[in-house]
């Protein structure tokens, strides 16, 4: 069972313990305890549906805002959309013991690099319970054992979900302490998760910025931050403003409060007469509050200009998380790079664009995650890259980038076999 009293310690050991059996488990055994888990999931969907409705009230209590209650919220469809992803994930490729590359040596000796689990991952996350199941199927399946710490919002529904996994896994055979949970205490369990040398092979934060840097004065173990997303839609001189404005609209108002949803728009001098009263309109009929340089001012027409904030200089690097929108025109691509790399966060970073080499320059001046060539930053989700689902996406750079999925779960190891080599 998923464990909730016992210490931060203790679960990390009991994964640990884990850990050792689950690096050895066969590719059948692990996808015959992700549609256990599947199947006891939409059996005991009352179950997990009262506990949800608990951590509801509280945060309506709290004065939870519509976006992250909506995040927070399970129905039924909802816990059967994540049976279903459990179950994508079952039918993905097993990454353990693939073959990643390999040769004979001239002395005769066989050399493998072969695909292995980390070994215990724990995943810090936000009030969105289905992160409870994704992150541990994704790791059940690559041989990981999970030590999940949810928030305190959902901490109702952490505790059945997890519960109900974890049950469902050691009835399918796989080692108790696979899926623990820790749901004691208050944020101090991050450092002490954080600081589990020798028994946490990987801790993954995925939050906001006061997360991040809450972990990196204490951590001891690896870390890979999926953190927040200042992402950008540049609009170039060739772009069609049609695309552009399709683009940014489903870039910002899709689910605005997204970590790979737009922040700011920029768009280039030439072509900022076209694109900017469309795209501006499109995005104020859609609901947008627009904070925007000067250029874009009067560019706008006075039609727009009215319903239009001044941007500061603080909205460049400000993750909105709503329906707000910084934009601004620059004078070139290199300029438009140079803005996305300054304020950026690393995470989706998008061109609009019908040149070439515009593209190609945002594409390799560009130091973010995923950049998007004439495609909304909306995509960067392990789910939509075919991944099954994610953990998180990496906004740093080792040695995950971008979605967390199975491979990214994994190291490697080199086999070696001789046949009675020693080294002269
Ligand atoms: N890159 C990615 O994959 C993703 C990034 N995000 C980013 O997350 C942010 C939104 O999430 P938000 O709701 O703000 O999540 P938070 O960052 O506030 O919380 C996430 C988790 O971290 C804990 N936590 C937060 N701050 C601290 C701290 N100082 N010390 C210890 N624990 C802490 C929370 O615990 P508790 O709630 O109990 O306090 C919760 O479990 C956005 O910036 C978004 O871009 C979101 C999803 C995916
Ligand atoms: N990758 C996911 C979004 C992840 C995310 O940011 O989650 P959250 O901040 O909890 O709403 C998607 O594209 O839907």
């Amino acid at each position: 069972m998923a464990t909730t009293t016992s210490s931060v310690t203790d679960i990390c050991l009991a994964a640990q313990e884990a850990s050792r059996q689950l690096a050895a488990t066969d590719s059948a055994t692990k996808d015959r305890a992700l549609h256990a888990i599947a199947d006891a999931l939409v059996a005991r969907t009352p179950e997990i549906l009262e506990a949800n409705g608990r951590d509801m009230d509280a945060g309506r209590e709290n004065g939870l805002d519509a976006a992250l209650l909506d995040r927070l919220l399970l129905d039924a469809d909802r816990v059967a959309a994540i049976a279903a992803q459990v179950r994508d994930i079952a039918a993905l490729p097993d990454p353990v013991g693939e073959v990643i590359d390999g040769k004979r040596l001239p002395n005769g000796l066989d050399v493998k690099k072969v695909r292995v689990p980390l070994g215990v991952v724990a995943v810090v996350y936000e009030a969105r319970p289905n992160v409870t199941i994704d992150a541990a199927a994704l790791c059940l399946k690559s041989g990981n054992a999970i030590v999940l710490r949810g928030s305190s919002s959902a901490a109702h529904s952490n505790a059945v979900l997890a519960g109900i996994a974890a049950q469902a896994a050691e009835e399918a055979g796989l080692p108790a302490g696979t899926i623990g949970l820790v749901a004691g205490g208050g944020r101090e369990e991050l450092a002490e998760l954080a600081t589990q040398t020798g028994i946490v092979d990987l801790i993954i934060p995925r939050g906001g910025e006061g997360l991040k840097n809450a972990l990196k004065g204490v951590a001891t173990v690896p870390v890979i931050y999926a953190a927040s997303g200042n992402c950008h839609v540049f609009v170039d001189a060739s772009a069609d403003v049609a695309t552009a404005v399709e683009i940014v609209l489903n870039a910002k108002t899709q689910r605005p409060g997204v970590c790979n949803a737009a922040e700011t728009l920029l768009v280039h001098a030439d072509a900022a007469p076209a694109v900017l009263p469309a795209a501006l309109g499109a995005l104020r009929d859609a609901g947008v509050e627009l904070r925007v340089d000067g250029r874009t001012r009067a560019l706008a027409g006075a039609d727009l200009a009215a319903g239009l904030l001044d941007a500061g200089e603080e909205d460049w690097d400000t993750e909105f998380l709503a329906l707000t929108l910084a934009v601004g025109v620059v004078d070139s691509v290199d300029e438009a790079i140079a803005h996305v790399n300054r304020h950026g966060s690393g995470h989706s970073e998008a061109i609009v664009t019908n040149d070439a080499a515009a593209a190609r320059a945002f594409e390799l001046g560009v130091d973010a995650a995923c950049v998007y060539v004439n495609a909304s930053t909306r995509f960067t989700d392990g789910g939509e890259f075919g991944m099954g689902a994610e953990i998180g996406n990496s906004t740093q750079k080792l040695h995950a980038r971008g979605p967390i999925g199975l491979r990214e779960l994994c190291a490697f190891k080199y086999v070696v076999t001789g046949d009675g080599h020693v080294r002269g």
